[in-house]
């Protein structure tokens, strides 16, 4: 899913929150503020109701309780290392009246997302993205009968089985994406941020992606960039504090209500503009193999039946966007990791790309019958989700009940962040958790530390990513292909040396490289005469 990080106050409101309480206006919101703090935090406290203490975290400030405790960059970090001081694996936080907790732990994690799902399954009111004109769509969606009902529309077409379907296309998709990189050194982001918009378009709206230019690419690229500067969901000053949505946006402290009505246009476009084609096309009688014009035969056959349809129009435009936006940047950005963790580290690189010439041989290129065959890289991919979860604090679920958790009370309502990024770089897990070591999966005997696979980047219990399997399918046999016929190696300076390096990351969205340049070199005349040959004439 695109941009999942949460970050709590921007620099900019942080510095002005104290300048908003003395505005005019503050008078109402010091009140609403104080009112909400009694109500959530004293009141049950006073009344003995509480009769667990609430976990640890930090103090909070009076009233504006954690607000401008958290870092707006990289929060999870701090996250962290809160968890150690505290000694607990679950921390509480507090912001007018806005209760949230962090899991620190994969068995927290487990303990509430997966076991106790029936009651951790709900999402907070993603208010900010209510003011970016979202459809309904699953990934923001309440806990009840809605969510349900789109997760049981969406969940089959993602199956194990049914994901077979979408094969051949990601094949001939993955090799276009190399054969580009080839030919377009300079833009090899654009060949894989290609790769992964057509595969989730077609899926979704039957649409091919003619060219490296089409504009379902711009589209995919301008909500991305949308999403992913929009701050974490649910973190914004409006999602803490509801009523302040409906403050002028030139006050100082709104700049986040601001950026999400400057950028609405881009939601608007990639969940109406496919959605209106697909709509056309069915009224001119154009059929296409895919997730909305599928439901648009249902929904036209019960409307000619006179049966009403639950599934309103309105939801089927909000599904087909989850999978064209849930599907795309994060696929893309995972296969931009690959390029950069095999850069900067060769003897990964070399030991695939042994295994790709033991297993596949010279004389042709992988195929999905070679994926399960290739166990080296299958730990490649592993160490790539360990290193960097794109979404460090996963999607944000919340309780539906009060709850006690090893003696430590939770609150209904309370937002839970699962700090996935933390449980990954966990040294009781994870010996030198900052090293790129696909071998430590590997029991001692066979030269490994016999850590355990990475669990969380696909997000936990009954909110799991439904797009799962799809997404391994894509990376694995782009990766196959990218091992078989690239070197990947740090480009060359201007006397021929090449200079390890790190590249920039942003971590206000979801958490990732910004573009960094890559010498990508055929592996043998043989591997790049294979690739042309197998993408023949397709662009
Ligand atoms: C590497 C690729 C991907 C990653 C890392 C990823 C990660 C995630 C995460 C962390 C969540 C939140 C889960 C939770 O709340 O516990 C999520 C939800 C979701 N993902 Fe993915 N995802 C990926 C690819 C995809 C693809 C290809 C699709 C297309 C079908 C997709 C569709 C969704 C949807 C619809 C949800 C919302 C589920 C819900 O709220 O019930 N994702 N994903």
């Amino acid at each position: 899913m695109s941009s999942h990080l949460v970050n709590l106050a921007s620099p900019e409101d942080r510095n002005t929150i104290m300048d908003m309480l003395a505005l005019p206006i503050s008078t109402l919101l010091l009140l609403s503020g104080l009112i909400l703090f009694l109500a959530g935090y004293l009141v049950p406290a006073v009344l003995g109701k509480r009769k667990y203490p609430l976990p640890p975290g930090p103090p909070g400030e009076f009233i504006l309780g954690h607000y401008r405790k958290i870092p707006f960059v990289a929060a999870f970090k701090q996250y962290a290392q809160w968890g150690k001081e505290y000694k607990s694996d679950v921390l509480y936080f507090e912001t007018f009246g806005t209760k949230w907790i962090v899991l620190n732990s994969l068995k927290s994690a487990v303990d509430l997302l997966d076991k106790r799902g029936s009651n951790y399954s709900d999402r907070p009111k993603f208010i900010l993205f209510e003011e970016m004109g979202w459809a309904p769509t699953l990934t923001w969606l309440r806990w009840g009968p809605k969510m349900q009902q789109h997760r049981k529309i969406l969940q089959p077409a993602f199956s194990k089985a049914q994901v077979r379907q979408y094969q051949d296309n990601q094949e001939r998709q993955a090799l276009i994406c190399l054969r580009s990189m080839l030919d377009d050194q300079a833009n090899y982001l654009g060949a894989i941020r290609r790769f992964a918009v057509a595969i989730v378009l077609n899926i979704s709206y039957g649409i091919d992606v003619e060219s490296p230019n089409s504009p379902w690419i711009k589209i995919a690229d301008d909500a991305a960039e949308a999403i992913s500067n929009s701050g974490a969901p649910a973190s914004s000053i409006i999602d803490r504090f509801p009523a302040t949505r409906h403050l002028p946006t030139w006050l100082p402290f709104m700049e986040r209500l601001r950026y999400a009505r400057k950028w609405k246009w881009a939601i608007e476009a990639i969940t109406n503009i496919p959605f209106a084609l697909a709509q056309k096309e069915m009224g001119e009688k154009i059929d296409r193999k895919c997730f909305s014009h599928d439901r648009l035969h249902v929904y036209n056959a019960n409307a000619e039946k006179g049966k009403p349809n639950e599934f309103t129009m309105d939801d089927i435009r909000g599904a087909s966007a989850a999978i064209y936006i849930a599907g795309n940047d994060t696929t893309a950005t995972t296969v931009q990791l690959f390029v950069l963790y095999l850069m900067q580290n060769p003897d990964a690189q070399a030991k695939a790309q042994a295994e790709l010439d033991r297993v596949v041989g010279s004389d042709r290129l992988p195929t999905w019958n070679d994926i399960p065959n290739l166990p080296y890289l299958n730990l490649i991919l592993q160490e790539t989700y360990r290193m960097n979860p794109l979404s460090p604090l996963g999607i944000p679920h919340a309780s539906v009940s009060d709850d006690v958790y090893e003696g430590m009370f939770i609150p209904k309502g309370t937002i839970v962040y699962a700090n996935v990024w933390g449980m990954h770089h966990d040294e009781s897990f994870y010996s030198k958790p900052f090293k790129f070591w696909p071998e430590r999966y590997l029991s001692k005997e066979q030269g490994g530390n016999g850590e355990p696979y990475p669990v969380g980047n696909f997000g936990f219990g009954r909110r799991v990513c439904i797009g799962r399997v799809l997404a391994e399918n894509s990376l694995m046999i782009v990766l196959a292909n990218m091992v078989a016929t690239l070197d990947i190696r740090y480009p060359k300076g201007p006397n021929g040396e090449r200079t390890p390096f790190d590249p920039e990351w942003s971590y206000i969205g979801q958490a990732h490289p910004l573009s960094f340049p890559a010498d990508l070199i055929p592996r043998s005349p043989k591997a790049e005469q294979l690739l042309r040959a197998a993408v023949g004439v397709a662009r």
